[in-house]
């Protein structure tokens, strides 16, 4: 189906640690295109096991996963790593931007690596990211002198720079106020509703998830609802 975005077919995954617990059982679903996702559970079930994978972060599990039609399975990590910058743009919990630059810098660095646009093109794009998420005047600030709200929205806007296929968030309102976490998912909503984009995302929050387009529900390891 050419709409499908993501797909994993009965994915396992297991840890020696010394003795094998196995962590994802017959993990099967896929997400659409302009779906709007939340990924819930109890702590432990093994989301954050399941996003390592579907990052393609994580190559070391059994079953299969596709992105736009595509196995993932079996290819090298240099490959992995340009279909993850070209096709998946990341939110986690920490932010993850680098202090010792500006915002806009922070924001254009995916989109430098990606070598497909012009240094001055990525300039463009990252500005105008992120003036759509309000952030336009924070552009030049050096990226630890803004708040924690506002370096959320710096990381949504990097994760925007390539335009990626789907976004894949780890509790990215885990560390923020009511406040900041509503404007989060207002950003995400938005982002599924006037652009149709694709979103993946784990969270702890029962309201956030209860008004996302669907929801994946694990408990030990497996999907329980979808
Ligand atoms: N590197 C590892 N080695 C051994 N066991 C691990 C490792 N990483 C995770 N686990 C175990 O796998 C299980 C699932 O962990 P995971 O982090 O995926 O859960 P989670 O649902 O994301 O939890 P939380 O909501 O607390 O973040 C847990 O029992 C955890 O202890």
């Amino acid at each position: 189906m050419q709409d499908i975005i993501l797909e994993a077919r009965h994915i396992y995954k297991s840890f020696h640690d010394p003795v094998t617990v196995q962590v994802l059982n017959d993990i099967t679903f896929s997400v659409r295109k302009g779906e709007f996702v939340s990924v819930i559970g109890k702590s432990g079930c093994g989301k954050s096991t399941l996003l390592y994978i579907l990052s393609t972060m994580d190559t070391d599990y059994q079953g299969e996963l596709l992105i736009d039609g595509e196995r993932m399975t079996g290819r090298t990590d240099a490959a992995l790593a340009r279909i993850r910058n070209e096709k998946i743009g990341f939110v986690f919990q920490f932010h993850y931007l680098l202090n010792e630059f500006t915002v806009l810098r922070n924001v254009m660095l995916p989109g430098l690596k990606l070598n497909k646009y012009s240094e001055a093109e990525v300039e463009h794009r990252a500005m105008e990211r992120l003036e759509m998420l309000g952030i336009g005047h924070l552009a030049m600030k050096m990226a630890n002198r803004i708040s924690g709200g506002e370096k959320q929205r710096v990381a949504i806007a990097r994760a925007l720079i390539n335009d990626p296929h789907i976004i894949m968030g780890d509790e990215p309102t885990g560390n923020l106020d009511k406040r900041n976490s509503e404007m989060v998912f207002e950003i995400f909503r938005q982002l599924a509703e006037a652009y149709h984009q694709t979103l993946l995302i784990v969270t702890h929050d029962q309201s956030f998830a209860e008004n996302t387009s669907r929801i994946i529900e694990m408990e030990d390891g497996r999907i329980i609802r979808h």
